[in-house]
C-alpha cells in the first residue's frame, strides 16, 4: 500500500511553504498531496530558486510515490498577497480552509493521514478567529473528546496534560477527570499507535518537588496520585507523580516509554532542548493521523532558503509509519 498523505503548508508566510518546497526536491515512499494556493507556491519557489513541476491532483488516478522535483497540489485559493514573513489576517480563513479540506479527507479515507506544517496561532485569533491550536482544531472538527499532544523523538515521548492554555489556568484545567480521559488517551494510543504491549509512564507532578508533601501545593495529593493510583489499579503501568526537574534525567527516561507533562512549557522545552529539528508532533485521541513538526513559523527564516526541513521530513515519515503499523 502507498500511503498517501495530506500536507497543509500553515502560515503561507511562514517557513512551512518553504519547507513543503524543500521536501519536494526529494523522492518520498508515500503520495503526498499539497493542500495550498500554487500561486503561493510558485512565487515562494521561485524566490528560494526551485522550480518544481507542479501537478494537479487527481484523487481518481492510481497512487504513486512522489517523485523528485514534483508536486501533487489541491488547489485552495488564498485571497490576498503573500509575502514572506509578513503576516496578514486576510489570509487566517484560508490557512483554516486548507486544515478543513485535509482532515476531511481522512475522515472519508481519501487521505490515511494528514502532516501539518506550521501556522500562527495569533495571526488567526487576530483576524476574529477564536483558534487555540491544530490540536484542538483538528478535535472538534473530528468530533474527538480528547486530543493529546505528544512529542517524540523516536523513544523520547512526551506527552502534556493540558495543551494551549494561559499558565494561570492550568491547575484548574486538571480535574481528576480529564487528567484519567489524558492518561487513558494515551495508553491506549502508545499500543495501538506505537505498539507498545504494556506502556510505562511516567507522570509528573505539577508543582515543584510535587509539591514538598503538600507544603509547595496540593494539586499532586489532591488530583494527581490519587488518579495515578486509582489506573495503577486498574493495571496501567504508571511511574509517579515524580518532581518534573528529576523525572527528566536518564535515571528515569531510559525505562519510560513516555512521559506525562503537565502544562505545555514543563515538557517541550525539555523535547526541544534535546530533539529539536528531528521531534515529531502527533496528536493522540483522534480518529484520524495527524503528525507535524516541532516548530513554528520561523517569519524570520521565511523565504531565506535557511529553514531546516528535518522535522517536516520527520512528521511525513512518522505519517508514513503510521498509516502502515496503526490499530484501532
Ligand atoms: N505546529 C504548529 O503549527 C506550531 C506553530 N507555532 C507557532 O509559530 C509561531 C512562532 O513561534 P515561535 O515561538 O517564534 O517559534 P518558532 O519555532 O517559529 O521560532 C523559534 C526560533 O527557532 C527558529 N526555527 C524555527 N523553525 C526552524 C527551522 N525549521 N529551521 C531553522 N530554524 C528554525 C526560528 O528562526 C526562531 O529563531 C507562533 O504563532 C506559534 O503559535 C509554534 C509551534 C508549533
Ligand atoms: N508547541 C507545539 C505547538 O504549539 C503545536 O500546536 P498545534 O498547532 O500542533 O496544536
Amino acid at each position: 500500500m502507498i500511503p498517501r498523505l495530506a500536507i497543509t503548508c500553515g502560515e503561507p508566510a511562514g517557513i512551512g511553504v518553504d519547507l513543503v518546497l524543500q521536501i519536494a526536491q526529494n523522492a518520498l515512499p508515500a503520495q503526498c498531496v499539497v493542500i495550498a494556493d500554487t500561486n503561493v507556491l510558485k512565487r515562494r519557489a521561485s524566490e528560494l530558486g526551485l522550480s518544481p513541476k507542479y501537478i494537479a491532483y487527481d484523487a481518481s488516478a492510481e497512487r504513486q510515490t512522489s517523485n523528485a522535483g514534483e508536486m501533487t497540489v489541491v488547489h485552495i485559493d488564498c485571497p490576498a498577497e503573500v509575502k514572506a514573513g509578513k503576516l496578514n489576517t486576510a489570509n487566517a480563513p484560508y490557512v483554516l480552509e486548507t486544515l478543513d479540506t485535509a482532515t476531511h479527507g481522512c475522515v472519508s479515507g481519501e487521505f490515511d493521514a494528514m502532516v501539518t506544517a506550521p501556522l500562527h496561532k495569533g495571526i488567526i485569533n487576530d483576524a476574529g478567529i477564536k483558534f487555540s491550536g491544530h490540536t484542538e482544531y483538528l478535535a472538534a472538527l473530528t468530533k474527538a473528546p480528547l486530543p493529546v499532544m505528544l512529542l517524540a523523538d523516536n523513544d523520547f515521548r512526551v506527552a502534556l496534560a493540558t495543551t494551549h492554555l494561559p499558565l494561570k489556568d492550568v491547575s484548574a484545567a486538571i480535574t481528576k477527570a480529564s487528567l484519567t480521559q489524558v492518561i487513558e488517551v494515551l495508553h491506549h494510543d502508545l499500543k495501538t499507535k506505537f505498539g507498545l504491549e504494556r506502556p510505562r509512564v511516567y507522570v509528573c507532578g505539577l508543582n515543584p518537588h510535587a509539591g514538598e508533601g503538600g507544603h509547595l501545593g496540593m494539586e499532586e495529593i489532591e488530583t494527581i496520585q490519587p488518579v495515578i493510583d486509582s489506573l495503577k489499579a486498574a493495571g496501567m503501568d504508571l511511574v509517579g507523580a515524580l518532581p518534573a526537574d528529576t523525572l527528566f534525567t536518564q535515571k528515569y527516561l531510559q525505562h519510560a516509554d513516555a512521559v506525562l507533562a503537565m502544562y505545555h512549557d514543563q515538557g517541550l522545552p525539555v523535547l526541544k532542548y534535546a530533539s529539536f529539528g528531528r521531534a515529531v508532533n502527533i496528536t493522540l485521541g483522534l480518529p484520524i493521523i495527524r503528525t507535524s513538526v516541532d516548530h513554528g513559523t520561523a517569519l524570520d527564516l521565511a523565504g531565506t532558503g535557511r529553514a531546516d526541513s528535518g522535522s517536516l521530513l520527520a512528521a511525513i515519515n512518522s505519517a508514513i509509519h503510521l498509516s502502515r503499523s496503526s490499530k484501532t
